[in-house]
């Protein structure tokens, strides 16, 4: 897919919204946690044929997820060696294949926020249009067998209600959290196709924490009973939620605001009714992690050999 002029974009085409009006003002915008800039890079070039875009925790997991979609999209150099893009900073690794791209985001909801900010404004600045996000994450699941991939239709916070609370100037702003229904359809689709786990939909509850926010009885301080903490996830179960994990309020909402068709693709380690640690071998872990990754590049895979792209 080549790079897009936007003035020959198709009618039906949605840029990457940013809604500031100051950064008209600025001669050349830094991406600072990406060590990238519109003064020091060509964005457009760089980023133009972007349309869809990976995010999940670990810089180690998206440079697996962009050797595996090149390697499925027929894309793999046997030389290549996938350049982190952000190589100058450690805070986020990113890495690219034709119109893939794949970004770390680290632990928890500062920092993906900080990372979406700057990514939505590289797409924006690169004038990308009817790019597809996905956050391939994991999570603790509710009931649910080990391996299960959560595909979310709301994300819920901690009293198990669709929203996103951000302090701006000292006030509570309060952002919807909702997620683009059809392409969690779509992707539930895929997962009948590829018939190899099983795939929800549902709740996911966003924390601030993975111990006592997660109602978790093994941390450095816990102050409930296994009692409290059957109770709380029992209701967290009625309220629909079938995981939890850590970023998906936020990108939900930032998704939201810019326009970004949006899913979050979390696999459960765990069932969190039956405990809380990490009990599965290693090569457990590594094989859930890969589900989300395998089933969101199935999903680009028939996207890109479909003939009718948007509208
Ligand atoms: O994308 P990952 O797998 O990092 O997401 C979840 C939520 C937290 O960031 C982290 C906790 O282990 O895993
Ligand atoms: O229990 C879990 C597992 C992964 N990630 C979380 O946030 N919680």
């Amino acid at each position: 897919m080549d790079a897009k002029d936007p003035k020959q974009s198709t009618p039906c085409s949605s840029p990457v919204g940013v809604h500031n009006p100051h950064l008209d003002a600025l001669k050349d915008d830094i991406l600072y946690h990406f060590n990238l800039g519109t003064g020091t890079h060509d964005l457009p070039a760089m980023f133009g044929d972007v349309k869809f875009v990976c995010v999940g925790g670990s810089p180690w997991r998206m440079k697996a997820f962009i050797e595996f979609i090149a390697a499925e999209l027929r894309m793999e150099d046997p030389k290549a060696e996938y350049p982190n893009i952000c190589a100058g900073t450690d805070r986020y690794a990113m890495y690219k294949i034709g119109p893939v791209l794949s970004i770390s985001h680290g632990m928890g909801i500062p920092s993906i926020a900080i990372m979406l900010h700057e990514l939505i404004k590289l797409l924006h600045h690169a004038h990308c249009t009817d790019v597809t996000i996905f956050r391939i994450g994991t999570s603790g699941g509710i009931g649910l067998e080990p391996g299960t991939v959560v595909l979310t239709k709301q994300s819920v916070d901690a009293t198990f209600l669709p929203k996103f609370e951000q302090m701006i100037l000292g006030k509570t702003v309060v952002r919807n959290t909702d997620l683009d229904q059809s392409l969690a359809q779509e992707l539930l689709q895929c997962s009948k196709e590829l018939n190899q786990f099983e795939t929800v939909i549902g709740n996911t509850m966003c924390t601030l924490d993975f111990y006592e926010g997660q109602a978790r009885l093994d941390g450095a301080f816990c102050s409930f009973s296994e009692k409290d903490k059957q109770d709380y996830l029992s209701k967290a179960s009625e309220a629909g939620v079938c995981n939890i994990e850590m970023e998906s309020s936020v990108f939900a909402a930032m998704c939201k605001l810019s326009g970004l068709r949006a899913a979050v693709v979390c696999v459960t380690l765990l069932d969190r009714l039956k405990g809380d640690q990490l009990i599965s071998s290693h090569e457990v872990l590594h094989s859930y992690q890969q589900r989300p990754q395998l089933l969101v590049s199935s999903y680009i895979k028939k996207r890109l050999n479909s003939k009718t792209e948007c509208c």
